[in-house]
């Protein structure tokens, strides 16, 4: 199956030059036969995050429109990344997934808010899991510092996803511990993890190298430093291989992990 990673360039509260580059970037990967694409975290707006009440999306409505009618025309998955949302009053980083009949599959927040770049002080968190299936493919969704929380993605691999998709605003200096923990998190659950960031121009610090990793661990991809669209292709039955040959899902014993994960 083709996936297109569509590592993008996030004008810093550009909103309208956002959608039209993230229109024309789906479009491009759809005549290229991806069958996903995915999209970074909060593509709408960049880190914008004082202006949230000027830029946010009131009620998701703009992008929910726009993914929905991208994915019925395209014919196509779309994991939309994040858009920065306004709902009831309150601002979220919010992904939404279609799947390629322009459906709504999944609605979900970011709930691990990240200190760091202030989102604790705009943002509100969500509360739900991001378990969906794509056709075959049955997977789950986070963003960015929701990766250093082990137990979220593993309550997601055992809720049943075997790819999990991550968008993400990862910025430079850190750039080691993004490979590292997205490494981590395909071999502890064997799952394959695709993982989108995004570029910035001047004033920002974002350098890409999304990477999409196999349940065994091996790096499939790495994105490059720039803006780009990646199709990778991808065998999501390497999955099965992997669980069975180190049968760590039977092995587990969580009786004795006292509430860390519950089943
Ligand atoms: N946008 C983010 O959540 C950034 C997370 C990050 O930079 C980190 O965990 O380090």
């Amino acid at each position: 199956m083709k996936i297109g990673c569509i590592q993008m360039n996030v004008g810093f509260g550009k909103v309208d030059e956002n959608y039209e580059r993230a229109e024309q970037l789906i479009r491009e990967a759809a005549s290229k036969e991806a069958a996903i694409v995915v999209l970074p975290e909060m593509w709408n707006t960049g880190y914008a995050l004082e202006k949230l009440g000027e830029l946010a999306d009131k009620e998701g409505a703009r992008s929910q429109k726009f993914l929905q009618d991208l994915s019925s025309e395209l014919g196509i998955h779309i994991v939309g990344g994040s858009v920065a949302t306004e709902k009831d009053g309150k601002f979220y980083n919010t992904m939404y997934v279609y799947n390629n009949e322009g459906k709504l599959v999944s609605e979900y927040s970011k709930v691990h808010l990240f200190r760091l770049m202030n989102e604790d002080k705009y943002l509100e968190s969500g509360n739900e899991m991001n378990r969906f299936a794509l056709g075959e493919v049955e997977a789950g969704g986070v963003i960015c510092y929701d990766i250093r929380f082990p137990e979220w993605l593993r309550a997601h691999a055992l809720a049943g996803a075997n790819v999990l998709f991550v968008s993400a605003q990862w910025p430079t200096p850190r750039i080691d511990h993004w490979k590292t923990l997205l490494q981590a998190r395909a071999i502890e659950n064997q799952c394959f993890v695709i993982a989108v960031n995004r570029i910035s121009r001047k004033v920002e610090n974002f350098n890409g190298q999304s990477m999409i990793i196999e349940p065994w661990g091996e790096v499939l991809w790495t994105g490059s430093e720039t803006e780009e669209l990646a199709i990778v292709d991808v065998d999501f039955t390497k999955v099965e291989e992997v669980r069975s040959r180190i049968p760590v899902y039977d092995d587990r014993r969580p009786n004795l992990y006292a509430g860390i994960v519950e089943e």
